[in-house]
C-alpha cells in the first residue's frame, strides 16, 4: 500500500493527457490552416475573374483597378471611411490587404510569364514576394528593359497616389496576425476626415460662367445693355456675338454704374468684381466695353480708369483695344509703360493751363513700376477722380503687391491736395470704402471699383485680402449646365480652353532640339511659339536652329530692347517668323491669332505658367495644340502638378527615332556652328 503519491505515475498520466491535447490542438490548427488557405484561394480566383479580362499584367492591374475603384467609390460617396463589406470582413479576419496583394502580384506575374513576358528568375522572386509598395517599379519594365507606355503611365499614377494608397492599404501593424494581447496606449484605426477649406461665401459660391465659348455665344442684339455706339464698333471689328464671360461680366459692371459713373447702384458703393476665365476667352473686352461705356458721358477729362498690367507688351495690347473702342468718343487713352521717355509720358498725361494743370487722359494703361514713378514724381498726375481700377493678370499683379504699387495707388486716390495741381475736385476726399450711410449722404464721393481679371485667379482669401476688396463678386468658369447645377467644377481652380489638345513628349536632354525640329517639319506649323525657362536657353536654341536652317526663327526675351521685341512680335503676327523662341515674357496675355502650336521646350515649373503658356493657342474658341518636352525625372512631378490642379490627364506623344535620324547629320554641323557663334559672342563681349 502506498502511503505517498508516486510522482512517476502522476507524471506519466499528465504527460499522456498533455500529448493527447497537443495532438488535438495540432490537428485543429492544421484544419484551420487548410480552411484559411481554401478561403484565400477562392477569394483570389473570384477577384481576378470578376475584375480582370485577358490582361498582361493581371495581378498588378487587378489590384490597381480595385484600388482605383475603391478610391472612386469613396470620392463619389464623399466618405473617407466607407469600406466594402469584403474589406471589412478581411480586416476582421486580421489578414489585411497586404498579404492578399502580395499574392495577387505573384499571381499576376505567373500569368505574365505565361503570356510571354520574359522575366528573369530574380525578377520573378522579387515580384512574387514583395509587398504592394515595391511592386509597381518591378512591373514597369518589359523584356527589353524599356518601360511600356501603359505601365509607365501607371507608374506615375501609382507614385502620385502614394498618399492615398497609405489610407487604402492597411499598415504593416494591421497586417500582422491577430494577437490576443491588448496593446496598451494604442489608437483605434479610424480614418480622419479631410479638413475642408472654409471660404467666405463670395468665394465659395461664385457666379458661374460657361467655359465653352462656341456653344454659348450670345448675339449682340440680345445684350441690350451695351450702348449702340459700342455695338456698332464691335460689329465693325467683326464681333457679332459675345463670349460667355462678356455676357455675364459686362452687365455686372454696367449695373454697378447704372446711375452714372459717379455712384454705384442705388447710390451705394459698387461691389468689386473678380473674374477667373480661361485664356483666350475674351476677358479684355469684358472690361474694355463697360469701362468705355461708363465714361461715355463724362464732361471733364480726368483719369477715371486705371488699368495695370505686368508687362509693356500686354499694356500695349490692351491700350490698342481701348483705342479702338474710344475712337470718336472724345475719351483719351494714355499708356505709361516706359516705352517713351518720362518727360514725354508726362506731356501726354497733363498740360499746364491758366487754371493750373489739366488732365489729358481719361484712361491710363500702365505697368506698375512706371505708374509708381509717375505717382511719386509727377505731382499733376492725379487719381482723385478714379472710378475704375482694373487689375489684369491679377494673380501675377498680386505677386508684386508687396512691392507697394497698390498702396501707392490707394494713397493717390484718397490724397487731399494735389501738390501744384489745379484740379480741385468736385467731390470731397475719399474716405475708406464702406456702405453708404445717412451721415455720409450729404457728401458724395466717387466710388472706386476694383475689377480683377485672370485665367488663374487665386481663391486664396489671404492673398485676396491684400487687395482690400469691397463686397466682391466672383465669376468662375464651369464646363456644362449639369455641372453648374451640381456645383461640381467650382472646386477646380483652373480651366483650360475648350479647343486645346495638349500632350507631353518624353525626351532626353540631347534630343530636345531635334524633337523641336521634328515637330516643326513633320507637322508643318506656320506659327509655333516655343518656351524656354531662361533667356540663355532661348538664345542658344535660337542660334542653333538658325544654324540648322530651313526655319524662319526668332527669339524673344529681355536680351532684346523693347523696340526689338515689339518688332519681333509684329513679324510673328504677320507670319514672317515661323518659330518664335521665347522666355515666359510672352506666356501671359499675349494675343496672337495665328499661333497653332505651343511647345514647352523646358518644362514649366508652376501650374500657372503652364496654363498661360498653352493658352497662347486655342484662343477665342479655336483649336490649338500644345506639347511639353519632359525629361524622365520630370514626368512624375509634372503630371502630378497637373492632376493636383484638377486638369485632365495629359496624353503621351512619342517621337520615333526614324523620324529623327534624317536630321542628325545636319544637326551635328549646326552644333559646330553654334560653338563658333558662342565663342564669337564671348569675344565680342570682352572687347
Ligand atoms: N465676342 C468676341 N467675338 C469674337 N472674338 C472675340 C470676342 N471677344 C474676344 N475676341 C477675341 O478673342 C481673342 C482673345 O481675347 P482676349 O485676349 O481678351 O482673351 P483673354 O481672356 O484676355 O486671354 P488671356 O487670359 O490669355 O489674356 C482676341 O483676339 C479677341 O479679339
Amino acid at each position: 500500500m502506498a502511503l505517498f503519491v508516486v510522482n512517476r505515475y502522476v507524471g506519466d498520466e499528465e504527460s499522456v493527457s498533455a500529448d493527447k491535447s497537443q495532438v488535438l490542438l495540432q490537428r485543429l490548427q492544421e484544419r484551420a490552416k487548410v480552411r484559411e488557405l481554401q478561403k484565400q484561394r477562392q477569394e483570389q480566383v473570384t477577384s481576378v475573374e470578376s475584375r480582370e479580362p485577358d490582361n498582361e499584367i493581371v495581378g498588378l492591374d487587378a489590384e490597381e483597378d480595385s484600388k482605383r475603384e475603391v478610391r472612386k467609390k469613396r470620392k463619389h460617396e464623399g466618405s473617407p471611411v466607407s469600406e466594402s463589406p469584403r474589406e471589412k470582413k478581411k480586416k476582421q479576419q486580421g489578414g489585411g490587404n497586404k498579404g492578399l496583394s502580395a499574392k495577387n502580384a505573384g499571381f499576376g506575374l505567373n500569368k505574365n510569364i505565361k503570356n510571354g513576358g520574359e522575366l528573369n528568375p530574380s525578377q520573378e522572386r522579387t515580384e512574387g514576394t514583395e509587398g504592394s509598395e515595391g511592386e509597381p517599379k518591378n512591373h514597369q519594365k518589359n523584356a527589353n528593359g524599356s518601360a511600356t507606355e501603359e505601365t509607365e503611365a501607371r507608374e506615375d499614377e501609382y507614385t502620385d497616389c502614394e498618399g492615398e494608397q497609405m489610407a487604402l492599404v492597411p499598415s504593416a501593424r494591421e497586417a500582422l496576425p491577430p494577437s490576443s494581447m491588448m496593446v496598451l496606449g494604442s489608437y483605434s484605426q479610424k480614418a480622419v476626415p479631410k479638413a475642408q477649406h472654409l471660404l467666405p461665401p463670395w468665394l465659395a459660391q461664385p457666379k458661374l460662367v460657361q467655359r465653352r465659348i462656341k456653344e454659348n455665344l450670345v448675339l449682340l442684339q440680345d445684350v441690350p445693355v451695351i450702348h449702340p455706339k459700342l455695338v456698332k464698333k464691335l460689329q465693325v471689328n467683326r464681333i457679332q456675338s459675345l463670349f460667355p464671360v462678356q455676357v455675364k461680366v459686362i452687365p455686372a459692371i454696367l449695373e454697378s454704374g447704372a446711375r452714372g459713373f459717379l455712384a454705384g447702384r442705388g447710390g451705394y458703393q459698387p461691389s468689386d468684381i473678380c473674374v477667373s476665365a480661361p485664356t483666350g476667352s475674351g476677358k479684355t473686352l469684358a472690361f474694355v466695353i463697360p469701362v468705355v461705356q461708363a465714361l461715355l458721358g463724362r464732361v471733364v477729362c480726368q483719369v477715371r480708369a486705371l488699368v495695370v498690367l505686368p508687362t509693356k507688351e500686354l499694356a500695349q495690347q490692351v491700350s490698342k483695344v481701348f483705342n479702338i473702342y474710344t475712337d470718336g468718343t472724345g475719351l483719351k487713352v494714355v499708356q505709361i509703360t516706359g516705352q517713351k521717355s518720362f518727360a514725354r509720358e508726362q506731356e501726354s498725361l497733363f498740360e499746364k493751363s491758366l487754371m493750373g494743370f489739366r488732365s489729358l487722359a481719361d484712361i491710363v494703361v500702365a505697368t506698375p513700376g512706371r505708374l509708381v514713378d509717375h505717382l511719386q514724381q509727377s505731382p499733376a498726375f492725379s487719381l482723385r477722380e478714379l472710378r475704375f481700377l482694373v487689375i489684369d493678370e491679377a494673380d501675377r499683379m498680386m505677386d508684386g503687391i508687396q512691392q507697394g504699387w497698390l498702396r501707392q495707388v490707394v494713397e493717390a486716390v484718397s490724397r487731399t491736395e494735389e501738390k501744384g495741381a489745379g484740379t480741385a475736385g468736385l467731390f470731397g476726399q475719399r474716405a475708406e470704402q464702406m456702405p453708404l450711410t445717412a451721415a455720409k449722404a450729404d457728401r458724395p464721393q466717387i466710388p472706386l471699383q476694383k475689377l480683377l481679371f485672370s485665367a488663374t485667379l487665386t481663391r486664396n482669401p489671404e492673398k485676396l485680402q491684400q487687395l482690400s476688396l469691397f463686397r466682391p463678386r466672383l465669376f468662375m468658369p464651369v464646363s456644362s449646365k449639369q455641372q453648374v447645377a451640381a456645383g461640381q467644377e467650382v472646386e477646380k481652380p483652373y480651366a483650360l480652353p475648350e479647343g486645346l489638345s495638349h500632350y507631353y513628349v518624353p525626351c532626353s536632354l540631347n534630343w530636345k532640339p531635334l524633337f523641336l525640329l521634328h515637330f516643326l517639319q513633320r507637322l508643318k506649323f506656320s506659327c509655333v511659339l516655343c518656351f524656354t525657362n531662361s533667356r540663355e536657353t532661348a538664345h542658344r536654341l535660337f542660334l542653333l536652329l538658325r544654324a540648322f536652317g530651313g526655319v524662319m526663327v526668332a527669339e524673344f526675351s529681355s536680351r532684346l530692347s523693347p523696340a526689338q521685341r515689339k518688332g519681333t512680335l509684329k513679324e510673328f503676327e504677320q507670319g514672317k517668323i515661323q518659330l518664335l523662341i521665347s522666355t515666359d515674357a510672352t506666356a501671359r496675355g499675349i494675343d496672337i491669332a495665328g499661333v497653332k502650336c505651343v511647345i514647352s521646350y523646358d518644362a514649366p515649373q508652376f501650374i500657372r505658367t503652364y496654363i498661360h503658356r498653352v493658352g497662347r493657342t486655342a484662343r477665342a474658341g479655336k483649336a490649338g495644340l500644345a506639347f511639353t518636352l519632359l525629361l524622365k525625372p520630370q514626368e512624375s512631378r509634372f503630371l502630378k502638378m497637373l492632376r493636383a490642379a484638377g486638369l485632365p490627364r495629359l496624353e503621351r506623344q512619342r517621337v520615333k527615332s526614324h523620324h529623327i535620324r534624317p536630321l542628325l547629320s545636319r544637326y551635328e554641323e549646326a552644333l559646330a556652328e553654334l560653338q563658333n557663334a558662342v565663342k564669337e559672342e564671348r569675344t565680342e563681349k570682352r572687347s
